[in-house]
């Protein structure tokens, strides 16, 4: 019988994962004597955002700023697209948007003359239009920027951070001063960048902007990165509550392993990194005492709580909840 011998399999094609748009290493900045990054690292790829968080004061913009080509590192390193964005501005400038925390645009010009000076600056701007139809202020095209509201001004900058079909994005709260809606056609406005490969770095101080749109996040204090990862890495640094209320005379439950006691009662709080075995112990001692846990809540833990830990200065990958031990 004759056989024909499979072809060999073809050879793993092996995938390299893009390069980072934004590297960021050991970067420092100073005032003078006072040191307001203190060697922060980050990196972020094409199609990817990440957040900066931070209580005001903590570096953020400081960092940004180095990010963007305005200020020098005062130690570390900065690459755009393999670029420093300060010595080798010629090559970075072109694929970089920048929205600053605070724009100074001549009130006298109108919207859609602001697009089209700052259009003309760059290499392959979009219309005009489309620009101003991305922000949705194509009604005001005609509008001097002295008379636009804080929340349209914000929009106008952010159309002249994208005219250049930037690569790389660095948004300084973008959406601060602006109304819900507004917010969410930002939030989508940024999500089609992404999808289109862009890479966004971007501070705020509404977590759920955090939430919405990045990837990775890193929440600063005094000049350092405390924690960082995903949102749900950052949570899970956090403890979960759990919660009920006892009726007058009501047998106190047993303490689960694992729990630190908030409030013994009658309005009992705990705190767990074991959720789900914690609760699934209180209920059945529930169940077996015939105990009802009034208004019980289980809920895991927030960005938020994360973000107010390391605002009151704890570090949440250092003080951990004792582990619940194996029974
Ligand atoms: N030009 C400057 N000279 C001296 N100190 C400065 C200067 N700019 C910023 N700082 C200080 O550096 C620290 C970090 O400021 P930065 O603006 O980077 O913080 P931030 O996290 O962006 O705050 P916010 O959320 O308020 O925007 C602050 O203590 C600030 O006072």
């Amino acid at each position: 019988m004759h056989t024909t011998a499979a072809p060999p399999a073809p050879s793993p094609v092996p995938v390299r994962p893009q390069a980072p748009a934004v590297e960021v290493t050991d970067l420092r900045r100073r005032y003078g004597s006072f040191e307001a990054v203190r060697g922060i690292s980050f990196e972020v790829r094409p199609g990817e955002v990440f957040a900066l968080l931070g209580v005001n004061g903590a570096g953020k913009t400081s960092a940004l700023e180095v990010v963007e080509g305005l200020a020098p590192a005062s130690g570390g390193t900065v690459r755009v697209l393999g670029h420093d964005p300060r010595t080798e501005r010629a090559a970075v400038r072109r694929h970089l948007g920048v929205l600053l925390q605070s724009s100074g645009l001549p009130g006298d010009l109108t919207v859609a003359e602001t697009v089209r000076t700052w259009a003309r600056t760059l290499t392959a701007p979009r219309p005009v239009e489309e620009a101003l139809t991305q922000v949705d202020l194509t009604g005001r095209a005609g509008v001097r920027v002295r008379s636009l509201s804080g929340g349209e001004r914000r929009r106008l900058d952010l159309a002249l951070a994208l005219v250049g079909r930037p690569r790389v994005l660095v948004l300084d709260e973008p959406t601060t001063g602006l109304d819900p809606e507004s917010r969410r056609t930002v939030w989508e406005l940024v999500g089609g960048l992404v999808d289109d490969g862009a890479a966004v770095v971007l501070t705020t101080h509404h977590l759920e902007e955090a939430e919405q749109l990045a990837g990775r996040i890193a929440i600063m204090r005094a000049g350092e990165v405390v924690v960082a990862g995903t949102r749900e890495e950052i949570a899970e640094t956090q403890p979960a509550t759990v919660r009920f209320v006892l009726d007058p005379g009501a047998p106190q439950p047993p303490v689960p392993a694992g729990v630190e006691v908030v409030s013994p009662g009658p309005r009992v709080e705990w705190h767990t990194r074991a959720l789900q075995p914690v609760l699934a112990e209180l209920l059945a001692w529930a169940a077996r005492s015939g105990v009802l846990l009034r208004g019980l809540q289980a809920r895991a833990a927030s960005l938020e709580q994360a973000f107010l830990a390391v605002a009151d200065g704890a570090d949440p990958l250092l003080t951990p909840l004792p582990e619940r031990s194996p029974r």
